[in-house]
């Protein structure tokens, strides 16, 4: 089993070498130009990809490799007293959009996390990104499901199971915040 599980995240890494190349390249530039305009980074997922937006946006306010200077990077995950008041007044598929009514502003970046492309909560999130005049980045899996006509770039991890989807979001989160990086 333990062969299997990492044999299946190796041929998932191939998947991602040969055809998210470009796409990733985008993602990089979606985040430093919106960094260098002096705007801010807001990410949101459910679960693993909760935990995926915390570790992203920890990765810009304290550092990734480089004693670079502190960059906004907010996860909207975190804050329980929004959680739970947003989602007990108006319904967990709100909780994400309310809080980026609340703190997003045109030329920011949201970056929507699911799995499944189809998750609702993100879903809402994404559509109030756009209408806030945000950008909007995806990181799905699986046909990138619904977040495919709403994002300005959807990338789509080309596997099927959770796991091995969220293991590829981290890495390319990873990559992103080296080009974030390398900016300084
Ligand atoms: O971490 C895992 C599985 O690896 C789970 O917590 C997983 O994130 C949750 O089931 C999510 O609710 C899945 O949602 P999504 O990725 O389809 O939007
Ligand atoms: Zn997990």
């Amino acid at each position: 089993m333990i062969i299997e599980e990492l044999r299946d995240h190796q041929n998932t890494i191939q998947k991602v070498i040969d055809s998210l190349v470009p796409d990733i390249e985008k993602a990089c530039e979606m985040m430093t130009t919106t960094l260098q305009a002096g705007n801010k980074v807001l990410v949101a997922g459910n679960g693993g990809s909760a935990a995926d937006a915390q570790h992203i946006a920890a990765e810009l306010s304290g550092r990734y490799v480089k004693n670079r200077k502190a960059l906004p990077g907010i996860a909207l995950t975190t804050d329980t007293s929004a959680l739970t008041a947003i989602a007990n007044d108006y319904g967990y598929d709100y909780v994400f959009a309310r809080q980026l009514e609340a703190l997003g502003r045109p030329g920011d970046l949201f970056i929507g996390i699911s799995t499944s492309g189809n998750s609702e909560v993100v879903l809402r999130a994404l559509k109030t990104a756009r209408e806030l005049g945000c950008k909007t980045l995806g990181l799905s899996g699986r046909d990138g499901g619904k977040m495919n006509g709403l994002c300005d770039l959807n990338i789509v991890v080309p596997a099927e199971t959770t796991a091995r989807i969220q293991e590829m979001h981290i890495l390319i989160g990873h990559i992103i915040c080296q080009a974030v990086d390398d900016l300084y």
